[in-house]
């Protein structure tokens, strides 16, 4: 018998490996070719194209099914010297195994059908039925610097994530490796990349990232905390995402004195599912910005598949039925299931909730 959502796991799975390709290329042959977006976030030919490429796995095996991604195109159909950039990254990466790249339905026809394709990820979101959510780079700041970054691909039904996959071609493939923030700008790919994926009851894995067809998974799970003192936090590198002086404070009442390790994106949500950190704390710092459900839904579920609890601040589930945005939710606490609710103590305390 195959498992509930084998197929689209599979799908997400080689579709998150084929953007990660595009994106490593981007980062090592290209110029960025970074623009600014209206809230002054950077995006680059990466984004764009990644989102290209991912939408065209899932409008291949999943026509119906609806997408809301970060990015759109817009500003290509006005810029054709970008649209080039980008078609040209788009119609030359493939995966270097010809039987998973014909099962993602091979090439874009042109530069014009990748704009549509791009422009699928405009659906509102909300309670019913099947939508994808996509951050074709999430850490946009940190792959720019050469630091963490994930490719986020989710899949919710009815408002709750039934599958999630990351990839994060700049961690340490080795699930034991030390948590580290950045790679350090003279620092090769050797011994890095890893695609982190979850469906729902049937666990979380991690396996190598590769450039054609799958590797072999395998489970991954939360470390135990058996005392608090030694936990690490992970936190965003950008103090504008998450307050770094709450968390201090935080950290300081949970007696914990390893320093806190900073890393961009997703790859936080990964890091602590395999045990490599404890404790993700996204602390706003604003009382109007809303979170995108790109950002979170894949490493929400994930860590909860590796046995952790994800909240926002309130200590409520994190609620993917509201649209683009968690509208319902303030920040997020990411736990060992364990002591989540001590932590949530904690970070209630001083927040002042
Ligand atoms: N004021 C803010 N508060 C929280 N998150 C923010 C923010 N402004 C932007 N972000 C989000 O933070 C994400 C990066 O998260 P992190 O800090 O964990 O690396 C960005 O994703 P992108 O890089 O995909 O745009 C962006 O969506
Ligand atoms: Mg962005
Ligand atoms: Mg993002
Ligand atoms: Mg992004």
């Amino acid at each position: 018998m195959t498992s509930l959502y084998a197929k689209e796991l599979e799908v997400a799975q080689l579709a998150v490996q084929r953007a990660a390709r595009l994106t490593k290329r981007v980062f090592h042959e290209k110029a960025k070719g970074t623009v600014s977006k209206d809230d002054k976030s950077p995006v680059t030919i990466g984004d764009f194209g990644a989102q290209a490429l991912i939408i065209a796995a899932l409008q291949h095996h999943f026509p119906a099914d609806e997408i809301v991604a970060e990015e759109e195109a817009a500003q290509l159909r006005t810029d054709a010297p970008l649209r080039e950039q980008i078609w040209d990254l788009v119609s030359t990466t493939q995966l270097d195994d010809v039987a998973a790249e014909g099962f993602l339905g091979g090439r874009i026809p042109g530069a014009d059908a990748m704009l549509d394709l791009i422009d699928r990820g405009n659906s509102p979101g909300g309670a019913r039925g099947r939508i994808w959510a996509i951050d074709p780079i999430d850490g946009t700041k940190g792959f720019l610097r050469g630091g963490q970054y994930a490719v986020c691909l989710a899949l919710m039904v009815d408002g709750d994530v039934k599958v999630g996959v990351l990839g994060c071609p700049n961690l340490p493939v080795d699930d034991a490796a030390p948590l580290t923030a950045d790679i350090g700008a003279n620092q090769t790919d050797e011994g890095r990349g890893v695609l982190f994926s979850a469906v729902v009851g049937q666990g979380a894995t991690s396996r190598p990232l590769g450039t054609g067809a799958l590797a072999e998974g395998k489970k991954i799970s939360m470390k135990p905390i058996t005392e608090m003192s030694s936990a690490t936090f992970c936190e965003s590198v950008e103090s504008g995402h998450s307050n770094q002086s709450d968390s201090a404070q935080i950290a300081q009442k949970l007696n914990i004195t390893n320093p806190s390790v900073r890393m961009d994106s997703q790859a936080k949500y990964g890091s602590i599912a395999r045990g490599a950190g404890d404790i993700y704390l996204r602390l706003p710092t604003s009382k109007t910005y809303q979170e995108k459900i790109w950002d979170h839904a894949a490493g929400d579920l994930i860590v909860r598949e590796a046995g952790g609890q994800v909240t926002d601040t309130t200590g409520s589930r994190l609620d993917f039925s509201r649209g683009r945005t968690l509208a319902a939710n303030k920040g997020v606490v990411a736990a060992p299931a364990a002591v989540h609710g001590q932590v949530l103590k904690v970070v209630q305390e001083v927040l002042g909730l």
